[in-house]
C-alpha cells in the first residue's frame, strides 16, 4: 500500500524546516518528493495532508514503565502504548520492575507478546540485573539476551554491591549488552522523600542528597572504564553526575546518559506543597542542578531525553508525600513540555531537541529507527507547532493521572503518529 502524508514540513540536515511530500510504501519510507516538482499523488494512495505540521521521525523513549504484567492496575502494555503513540512515540523501551520482576526469559518473552498484540508502538523489554532486582545473584543475562531483552538494568533500585556492578559489566560486555542504572546509594536515602534542600527543610521532610546519585554514577564510570561495557546512566538530576559523565566522556570511557523532561523544568522550589503527583525519583533538584542538566544537554554531555513515564493508581498517589510511590507519568506531555518551554521561546533549536528524543536514542542504542529518510521505517509524528492547549490528565490515554503539569499551556501537541506506516494515533 502506498501513503502520502503531503507538504510536511521536515528538518534537513541543516536544522531548517523543508516542506516535502513523505511517500510511504509497505511501512517504509519511499522516497521524499519536492512539494513544487509537478507530481501528483499516485492513484489510490491514502493522503494525509500535513500542511503547515511538523513531521519527525517518531519519538524515541528509552526509559519507560509500562507495570505490566503485575500492576496492570497502574497501566497496562495496551494502554500504556496508546498514551505512547498519543504522545508521538514509536518506540519504547521498559523497566523490568514488574511483578514478576522481567529476570527470566518468559517474562521478556510475555512482554513482546503483549506489546506485539498491541500492535501500537514498538516495545523493546529490559531485563534486570540481578534476580528480583535484590541485588543478590545476577540474572541468566545470555537467555535473556537469546528471549529479546535490548539491554540490562535493576531500575527502581541502584545496584549497592560494586563487586555485583563490576560482574554484571563483564558479562554484559562479552555479550555486547549495555548496563542501564538507576543510580542510588541507599545508604545515603533512607527515609527521603524530596531532594535535600530548602523544600525539605521547610516540610520537615527527610532530604535526598545529590551524592547519593553521583557516588554510583562515579562507580560504575571506573567500573565501565574497567570493563569496556557501554555503560548508560538513568535520569540524570545533579550537577555532580553531569560533571563526572563529562569527565568520562573526555577520557574516553563509553558513557551515555539521560535526562527527563521534569528535570530539566521544574526545581524543589516549584514543588506547591505535600501533593504527591510532584514525588518522583530522583527528586526534583534545586535551579542549579536544573541548569547543570540543561548545559549537559546542550553540550552533548547527557546525550538523550527520556520520560521515565512512571504511572501510579491515583489512591496510590494521595498517601501523601512521605508514604506515597516515587514517579510521574511522561508520554502525553514530553514534547509539548519542551517544545513550549524551550523552542518556542528561543533558547533551543528545533533540530536539537527533535534529534535528543529520535537520532540520538537510535545511534546510543542502535535501533533501526530515528530517522526520516529513504529506506527508514516509517515510524512517524506529525506535530502541530501552533495549537495553545492546557494539559488535562483527564484526558490521557494512560491510566497514569500522576503529572505535576496539570493545567499547563502548551503547544507542539502531536496529533497523528505512524508506527511502520500504520496509522497509531490520531487527534
Ligand atoms: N522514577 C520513579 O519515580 N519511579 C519509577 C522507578 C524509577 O524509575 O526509578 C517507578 O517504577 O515508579
Ligand atoms: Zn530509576
Ligand atoms: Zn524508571
Amino acid at each position: 500500500m502506498i501513503q502520502i502524508i503531503t507538504n510536511a514540513s521536515v528538518l534537513n540536515e541543516q536544522g531548517e524546516q523543508v516542506s516535502k511530500h513523505i511517500v510511504i510504501e509497505d511501512g517504509i519510507i519511499k522516497t521524499l518528493v519536492e512539494p513544487d516538482a509537478g507530481w501528483s499523488a499516485p492513484e489510490g494512495a491514502e493522503v494525509t495532508d500535513a500542511a503547515g505540521k511538523l513531521v519527525t521521525p517518531g519519538l524515541i523513549d528509552m526509559h519507560v514503565h509500562l507495570r505490566e504484567p503485575g500492576f496492570e492496575h497502574k497501566e497496562t502494555i495496551e494502554t500504556g502504548s496508546r498514551s505512547a503513540a498519543k504522545g508521538g512515540f514509536t518506540t519504547i523501551a521498559c523497566m523490568p520492575n514488574t511483578k514478576p520482576v522481567t529476570d527470566n526469559p518468559e517474562t521478556v518473552q510475555l512482554v513482546l507478546e503483549k506489546a506485539r498484540e498491541a500492535g501500537i508502538v514498538k516495545v523493546l523489554p529490559y531485563a534486570a540485573i540481578t534476580v528480583r532486582e535484590l541485588g543478590r545473584e545476577l540474572t541468566d543475562f545470555e537467555a535473556l539476551k537469546a528471549a529479546g531483552a535490548v539491554g540490562f538494568t535493576d531500575d527502581g533500585v541502584g545496584v549497592q554491591n560494586a563487586k555485583m556492578m563490576k560482574d554484571a559489566m563483564r558479562r554484559a560486555k562479552e555479550l555486547n549488552m549495555p548496563v542501564i542504572a538507576h543510580c542510588e546509594e541507599n545508604s545515603l536515602v533512607e527515609g527521603g522523600s524530596v531532594t535535600e534542600g530548602k523544600f525539605a527543610e521547610q516540610h520537615g521532610l527527610i532530604g535526598i542528597p545529590n551524592e547519593s546519585e553521583a557516588i554510583h554514577v562515579g562507580r560504575d564510570i571506573l567500573l565501565a572504564e574497567a570493563t569496556g561495557v557501554h555503560y548508560h546512566v538513568c535520569h540524570v538530576s545533579t550537577e555532580q553526575s553531569v560533571r563526572l559523565i563529562r569527565q568520562a566522556k573526555e577520557v574516553g570511557i563509553h558513557v551515555t546518559a539521560e535526562v527527563c523532561p521534569h528535570h530539566l523544568l521544574l526545581s524543589d522550589e516549584d514543588i506547591p506543597g505535600l501533593d504527591a503527583n510532584w514525588k518522583m525519583n530522583p527528586p526534583l533538584r534545586s535551579p542549579r542542578d536544573v541548569e547543570a542538566c540543561i548545559e549537559g544537554l546542550l553540550d552533548g554531555t547527557l546525550d538523550i531525553i527520556v520520560t521515565d513515564h512512571a504511572p501510579h493508581a491515583a489512591e496510590e498517589k494521595a498517601k501523601g508525600m512521605e508514604m506515597a510511590p516515587f514517579g510521574i507519568v511522561g508520554f502525553e506531555t514530553a514534547f509539548p513540555l519542551l517544545y513550549t518551554k524551550f523552542v518556542a521561546t528561543g533558547k533551543w533549536d528545533l533540530a536539537m531537541l527533535v534529534q535528543r528524543m529520535t537520532s540520538d536514542p537510535a545511534r546510543v542504542f542502535g535501533l533501526n529507527t530515528g530517522r526520516l529518510e529513504e529506506g527508514a521505517p516509517a515510524d512517524l509524528t506529525m506535530i502541530d507547532l501552533e495549537t495553545e492547549k492546557a494539559v488535562n490528565p483527564e484526558e490521557f490515554a494512560s491510566k497514569g493521572r500522576n503529572t505535576p503539569f496539570t493545567g499547563w499551556k502548551l503547544k507542539g501537541w502531536p496529533v497523528k503518529t505512524w508506527m511502520d506506516g500504520k496509522v497509531v494515533f490520531e487527534a
